[in-house]
C-alpha cells in the first residue's frame, strides 16, 4: 500500500503540546505521513499563551496549495484557523482540490482562556467550512458556541449534534474531555444515529492539547481508510493512552504522551 498523507492547517503550539506540533506528532505515531499549513505562530508553554501572530491568509493558501498540488492528500484536518480570512482561505483552497475528508476541530479558546479564533470568524466557519467538512469535532464549550445552546445533558449533547449537523457538516463528534462526571463520552451523530465512546475520566492537570491529538487520530486513521465511526473509535484509544501515561512536562497543563498508544502495541 501506499504511503498515506495528511494535512494539518493549524497553528504552531511552540510548547509542542497542541497545534501543529500535536499533529504531525500523532500523524506519524499512527503511521501516516504528515504535512502543515501554519496558520499563526504561538508563544505558548503549559502555563499558557502568551502570544499570538497570525499568518497572511495568502501564506496559508500558497503552503495549501503547493502541498496538495504536489504530493496530494488522503485527509485534512484544520485547528487554529484564527480569522475568517484565513478560514475562507482554507475552505477556497480544500474545494478546489477536491478534498474530501476534512476534519475541522473548530478551535476557539485554549485551556488558560486565550482566544485562538477572532469572535466575529465563527459565522466563516459555520458558513463555508462546515459544509465542506467530513467531521466536525468541537468541545462542549464548541460546540454551545456553534449552537447557541447550554449543554448539560447527554440529551442537551445530541440535541446540540443534531443542529451542528443542520449547518451541512456529515458527521458531528462532541468531544466529552469537558463533561463533569468519571466517565468522558464523546458522541458521535453521523446523520441518522448516535454512537458513544466512553473512557474513563483521568484525574490528571496534564491535558493540553487532547482535542488537537484526538482530531489528528481521527484524521490519520481516516487517511488510512477507516470509516469515520472505527477512527473515533481509534481516536478514543490513542488519547486515553495519551493521557493516562503523562508526561509530567512542565509547570502548568502539560501536554500528553504522543508515544503511548504505539508503546503499547496500537497502531
Ligand atoms: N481527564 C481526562 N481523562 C480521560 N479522557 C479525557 C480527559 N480529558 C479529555 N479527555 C478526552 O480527550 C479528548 C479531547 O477532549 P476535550 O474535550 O478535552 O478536547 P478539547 O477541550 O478540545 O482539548 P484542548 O482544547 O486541550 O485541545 C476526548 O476524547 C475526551 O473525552
Ligand atoms: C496552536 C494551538 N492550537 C490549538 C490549541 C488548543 O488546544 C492550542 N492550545 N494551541
Amino acid at each position: 500500500m501506499s504511503v498515506r498523507r495528511a494535512l494539518t492547517i493549524a497553528g504552531s503550539d511552540s510548547g509542542g503540546g497542541a497545534g501543529i506540533q500535536a499533529d504531525l506528532k500523532t500523524f506519524q505515531e499512527l503511521g501516516v505521513f504528515g504535512m502543515s499549513a501554519v496558520t499563526a505562530v504561538t508563544a505558548q508553554n503549559t502555563l499558557g499563551v502568551h502570544g499570538v501572530y497570525p499568518m497572511t491568509a495568502k501564506a496559508v493558501e500558497q503552503q495549501i496549495d503547493v502541498v496538495l498540488s504536489d504530493i496530494g492528500v488522503d485527509a485534512v484536518k484544520t485547528g487554529m484557523l484564527f480569522s475568517a480570512d484565513i478560514i475562507e482561505a482554507a475552505a477556497r483552497k480544500l474545494k478546489e482540490h477536491q478534498c474530501e475528508n476534512v476534519i475541522v476541530d473548530p478551535v476557539m479558546i485554549a485551556k488558560g482562556g486565550a482566544s485562538l479564533l477572532q469572535e466575529e470568524a465563527t459565522e466563516a466557519l459555520k458558513q463555508v467550512l462546515l459544509p465542506i467538512a467530513l467531521v466536525v469535532t468541537p468541545n462542549i464549550p464548541e460546540a454551545e458556541v456553534l449552537t447557541g445552546m447550554s449543554i448539560q445533558s447527554e440529551a442537551d449533547k445530541k440535541e446540540a449534534a443534531i443542529a451542528i449537523a443542520s449547518l451541512g457538516v456529515k458527521n458531528v463528534l462532541i468531544k466529552g474531555g469537558h463533561d463533569k462526571g468519571a466517565k468522558t463520552v464523546d458522541l458521535l451523530y453521523d446523520g441518522s444515529a448516535f454512537h458513544t465512546f466512553t473512557g474513563t475520566r483521568i484525574d490528571t492537570k496534564d491535558t493540553h492539547g487532547t482535542g488537537c491529538t484526538f482530531s489528528a487520530a481521527m484524521t490519520a486513521a481516516i487517511a488510512k481508510g477507516a470509516s469515520v465511526r472505527t477512527a473515533a473509535e481509534t481516536a478514543k484509544q490513542f488519547i486515553q493512552a495519551a493521557i493516562e501515561d503523562g508526561l509530567h512536562i512542565g509547570q502548568g497543563h502539560g501536554p500528553t504522551n504522543h508515544w503511548a498508544y504505539r508503546q503499547r502495541g496500537g497502531c
